[in-house]
């Protein structure tokens, strides 16, 4: 009240000094100074009073309320849910009241405080917490909270802490978040409804960088990139760049290039949109999809060469490979997705159009994709993923069977040195046949398995020899026999 009443008295003096300023054009000159000088003092013994007024409102009134209602006019409020999230986990330990949430997308039980008010600490400052102050009295049915704290603190509580609390509730909400596996689906299916384009299953791949079994170095390296990637909003935009990245996992069949994107979701916590490209018609529905995925997700195309054909034909250049690359649709019968249709979608205009965006191709077949499509810029990271090295099985070995160490290690690492394996062929191998483990077995049974496959490609490799020197000797009998055959004509 007091506070409506001096704002009153503050637009009428603004329209007294208005008045008299239009006025005073009209008096003599020794009247308007005179004029003047009134105005200035009694200015001055008001902002006097002003300043007295609010030391003794906030003596009276020492405490400032904040509220933050569920729904800012149609829209939900988002700095309501992060709120209700940080709050929710105000010291859960220490409370005896808590009440239990499965919310919808959360793939956690969320234990949260029943207590209508709270208090927190902030750089030692104190602040409430209330939930649906006006419940008791008001009939609206819209939550909302309260802030409250001592008007000295003003500037400290309506900063940082408020940015400190939206920021902890929202990386919250995202610990608690259930990841989302997408798949698109065919257009024909397709309704006016556009969240239909997508269809979405809870992402429960356990797979982690710590199961991953490959070169610590590379492994480190990736975890470096992801890590700068996903902090770097703010670089990408002063570089003026759209923040997005790209990384080509190549390498043969059951190295670890699908297990790799698992790892990457649950590292970041992002979403992942397997992108079916079979199932696209053309480069517009290809747009549509894009548009409809989500901010900080990973955008997958598994085995690209066997998607589209992108074996070089932009290599050629000029309008006639344009022409030929439109022609070149993905299946013959339903798709016309083309390869300037993927360039543009990884890198075009339209990429732009969500932030945080993870690309990721996979191929057992790099040398078949075209250069365009892998260029960094497109494909910022290529990591090769390859047969297990000695590390990667001293990881597989410890995942496995717990094992740091062990007498048939050595043997191991000399026979993984001479032979070809997948880490997926090391991991069958090493898995417990019995439900008690049984390293000993376990290793042998994977030497003995090591010790077939180089019989088997030591075989091989000599067919492929007896059956190179069989061609060139077959070669070299028909130029002979060309030579004869000449000779006797001449
Ligand atoms: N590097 C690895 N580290 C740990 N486990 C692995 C690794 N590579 C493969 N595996 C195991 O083998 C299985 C198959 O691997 P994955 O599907 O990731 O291979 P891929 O490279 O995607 O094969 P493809 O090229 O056929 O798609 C996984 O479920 C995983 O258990
Ligand atoms: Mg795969």
């Amino acid at each position: 009240m007091m506070i409506d009443s001096w704002a009153q008295i503050g637009s009428t003096i603004a329209g007294l000094v208005f008045t008299l300023a239009t006025l005073q054009q009209f008096f003599p000159h020794q009247l308007r100074v005179s004029l003047q000088q009134f105005v200035l003092a009694s200015l001055q013994q008001f902002s006097f009073v002003q300043k007295l007024c609010d030391k003794l409102v906030s003596f009276f009134k020492p405490y400032i309320q904040i509220t933050f209602p569920e729904y800012s006019g149609y829209w939900s409020n988002q700095a309501f849910t992060a709120i209700e999230t940080y709050v929710g986990a105000l010291s859960t330990t220490k409370a005896s009241l808590l009440k239990g949430s499965l919310i919808k997308n959360s793939k956690a039980l969320l234990l949260t405080r029943d207590d209508h008010k709270l208090s927190d600490e902030f750089d030692g400052v104190k602040v409430w917490w209330i939930l649906d102050p006006s419940s008791s009295t008001s009939s609206s049915e819209d939550k909302c909270f309260q802030l409250i704290f001592h008007r000295q603190h003003r500037d400290l509580i309506t900063g940082p802490y408020l940015d400190h609390v939206l920021e902890q509730g929202k990386a919250i909400e995202a610990r608690n978040k259930q990841r989302r596996l997408y798949t698109n689906n065919p257009s024909d299916n397709w309704s006016s409804y556009k969240k239909n384009l997508w269809s979405d299953i809870a992402f429960e791949n356990p797979a982690t960088f710590q199961t991953i079994a490959m070169d610590p170095k590379k492994k480190e390296e990736i975890i470096n990139d992801l890590v700068s990637f996903s902090k770097g909003k703010e670089y990408y935009m002063k570089l003026g760049k759209p923040w997005k990245r790209g990384y080509l996992l190549y390498g043969p069949p059951g190295t670890g290039k699908s297990t790799m994107i698992a790892a990457m979701a649950n590292f970041l916590n992002y979403d992942i949109y397997d992108l079916e490209l079979t199932t696209v018609k053309n480069n517009t529905e290809l747009r549509k999809l894009l548009t409809e995925t989500s901010s900080k997700s990973i955008i997958v195309i598994e085995d690209i060469d066997c998607s589209l054909d992108v074996t070089g034909e932009r290599k050629k250049g000029g309008s006639k490979t344009k022409e030929k690359d439109e022609k070149n649709p993905v299946n013959e019968n339903t798709s016309k997705v083309t390869l300037s249709g993927i360039l543009n979608f990884i890198d075009g205009t339209w990429s732009a159009c969500g932030t945080g965006r993870i690309f990721v191709f996979t191929t057992n077949h790099v040398n078949k994709l075209d250069p365009a499509l892998i260029r960094r810029g497109r494909m910022d990271m290529h990591i090769e993923l390859s047969y297990c090295s000695f590390e990667a099985f001293k990881m597989l070995a410890k995942n496995y069977l717990d094992l740091h160490s062990h007498d048939l290690f050595e043997k191991i690492g000399i026979l993984l040195k001479e032979t070809e394996m997948t880490p997926a062929d090391v991991a069958e191998n090493l898995m417990p046949k019995r439900e008690k483990k049984d390293p000993d077995s376990c290793l042998e049974s994977l030497i003995q398995a090591l010790e077939e496959a180089k019989e088997k490609a030591k075989s091989k490799a000599e067919k492929e020899k007896t059956t190179k020197i069989k061609k060139e000797r077959g070669k070299k009998f028909y130029a002979s026999l060309i030579k004869k055959r000449w000779l006797f004509q001449a």
